[in-house]
């Protein structure tokens, strides 16, 4: 019987600095499925205390990993990891190490060659898929084995505040204060409608192929689509309008002859573009101008091309074309003179005769800044995200709910979920984002009012949801007086904390290696 060995795993997780794994022997998931030999990854900072009291747990987002230094770093200038033993788990379903649809499947391994899914021996869509509540379950196990005995505090947000809701309803007498941040008490219909338009963007993708794609060979089309459209839900309007406003990447140079002296660009269509980790890399030519920043184009030098890294790579004998870099630009074909300059080549004539029809005046001016964020995050995303992973996490994302289960369905949502919040018996501190349009301040209004010691505090940013990754000022300044208040200096229960266990390691037998193993499923 073949056997697909860890090494074989497509996983991300090469890109989680200072990871640990650790192996769950079985685990049952809400869905019913079993699955056995799980991986968790996570990462540690400070020292666990002889009580195994000064645990706090930091929860991430949709495209986070457990390195919590690596997405929310300015967060340890207020959790004293002299005094903390400070946690962070990836969640199932994440391409960062924890069991996921790129997790290696031996009963797809056992199957002949012929009957063999494309994605094998990766799981694809036959990963089994998850909740939030399974993710906390499995960390809460874990973090009794590493000897943990109280969590001082669970901080998360977005979708790792989710998470910190249901540490406190799943383990009330574990947990000793909660700050959920940027998040809801359920994924509204709101979210759940901009998680569909992403998840559709993936599906489009012809190479998606159901979920069956080859980890090396993913819809790279359809995961840039699907991030560059969630970038636009993290963001507010008026920080977009502020930043990027109307401006353009400057026209090309008329004619490349005039900058080098060598033959006019072909330029691409917009409908040309293709993400650039799809292409063979090749060499710039070195006289061409290569980097300016995209938010101060200069009007005086207007033949320079000013993109980030833009660079002019030759193309056999189609010529010269553009590729920028960072991102791909998807200039308008329109090489009307004027646009490439009033000479008349064959290049230009061919650009013109594709796609010069039907343009409105000054649309052959470059395209939009605005366009070129998106594409390079966009872009940028492909390097470190797995389409499956996406559909999975947005699909757990939509089951949240924290009255799911534990309240009756026949009543209104926001009775349910008062009635659960009701329950919760940790203070809370609930921080909203001013600008956050998927999350919105009501939201977090709503848990304050639900949740009964609680208090909410309000970040002042034109940045939308990501404020909350952003404006780390503002959420620190409210996370240390919170701490302050009700895990002070001389806390009792930190009383005593000679170290006992360094940064997490954890001995006695238990099963931790250093990759992703293999796991089977029962569903
Ligand atoms: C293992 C892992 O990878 S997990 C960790 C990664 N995941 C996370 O961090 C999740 C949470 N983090 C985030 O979502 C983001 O990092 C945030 C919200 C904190 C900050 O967002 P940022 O992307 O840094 O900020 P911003 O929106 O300003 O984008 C800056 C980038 O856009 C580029 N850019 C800005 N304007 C333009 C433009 N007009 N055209 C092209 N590119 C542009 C900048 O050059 C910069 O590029 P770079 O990130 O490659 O250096
Ligand atoms: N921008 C963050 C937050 C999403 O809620 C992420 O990509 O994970």
């Amino acid at each position: 019987m073949a056997s697909a060995s860890p090494s074989n795993s497509s996983s991300l997780v090469h890109l989680v600095a200072g990871h640990k794994t650790y192996i769950l022997p079985s685990v049952t998931l809400e869905s019913g499925a079993t699955i056995t030999d799980v991986p968790v990854a996570y990462n540690t900072w400070g020292t666990l205390n002889a009580k195994g009291t000064n645990c706090v747990v930091v929860c991430h987002a949709l495209s986070g990993s457990s390195d919590v230094s690596d997405w929310w770093g300015p967060l340890f200038q207020v959790l004293d990891t002299d005094r903390f033993f400070v946690i962070g788990f990836n969640v199932f379903g994440s391409p960062y190490g924890s069991a996921s649809p790129l997790t290696l499947n031996p009963s797809a391994s056992s199957l002949p060659p012929d009957l063999r899914p494309p994605c094998w021996p990766a799981y694809g869509p036959d990963f089994p898929s998850t909740t939030v509540r399974d993710d906390v379950r499995a960390h809460e196990r874990i973090l009794r084995e590493l000897g943990v005995t109280r969590v001082q505090c669970v901080i998360g947000g977005s979708m790792g505040g989710f998470a910190a809701l249901e540490w406190c309803l799943l383990f009330p007498s574990f947990v000793r204060t909660v700050i959920p941040v940027a998040t809801s008490s359920r994924h509204s219909a709101w979210c759940v409608s901009w998680s569909e338009v992403q998840r559709q963007a993936i599906f489009a993708d012809p190479v998606y192929d159901d979920g069956y794609y080859h980890p090396s060979n993913p819809p790279r089309a359809g995961l840039t689509a699907a991030r560059m459209c969630a970038l636009m839900t993290y963001r507010a309007r008026v920080s977009t309008e502020s930043r990027f406003s109307r401006r353009r990447v400057p026209t090309l140079p008329a004619t490349r002859a005039e900058v080098t002296g060598g033959p006019a660009p072909v330029l691409l269509a917009d409908a040309e573009y293709t993400p650039l980790a799809s292409r063979p890399a090749q060499a710039a030519p070195k006289a061409w101008p290569t980097s300016s920043s995209p938010s101060s184009p200069s009007p005086s030098s207007p033949r320079k091309f000013l993109t980030p890294h833009a660079v002019l790579h030759s193309e056999g004998s189609k010529g010269l074309r553009l590729y920028p870099e960072e991102y791909e630009v998807g200039y308008v074909g329109k090489a009307g003179k004027g646009s490439l300059g009033g000479e008349s080549s064959d290049t230009e004539e061919k650009v013109q005769t594709t796609s010069g029809e039907g343009r409105v005046a000054g649309e052959d001016e470059g395209v939009f800044y605005a366009q070129t964020y998106l594409r390079h995050h966009g872009r940028k995303f492909l390097s470190r995200f797995d389409p499956n992973c996406y559909v999975h996490i947005t699909r757990k994302m939509d089951t949240h709910d924290v009255a799911r289960g534990r309240v009756s369905d026949h009543l209104p949502d926001s009775e349910r979920v008062a009635a659960v919040l009701g329950t919760v018996k940790q203070p809370a501190l609930v921080i909203a984002v001013s600008s956050d349009f998927l999350y919105p301040v009501e939201e977090q209004e709503e848990l304050a009012r639900g949740i009964p010691n609680s208090r909410l505090r309000v970040v002042d940013s034109l940045h939308g949801h990501d404020g909350f990754l952003i404006e780390l000022k503002q959420v620190n300044k409210h996370i240390q007086e919170f701490l302050k208040e009700f895990i002070p200096e001389n806390d009792p229960e930190l009383a005593e904390a000679s170290p006992s266990r360094a940064n997490g390691d954890i001995s006695g037998g238990l099963d931790v290696r250093p990759s992703t193993p293999k796991m089977t499923a029962k569903v």
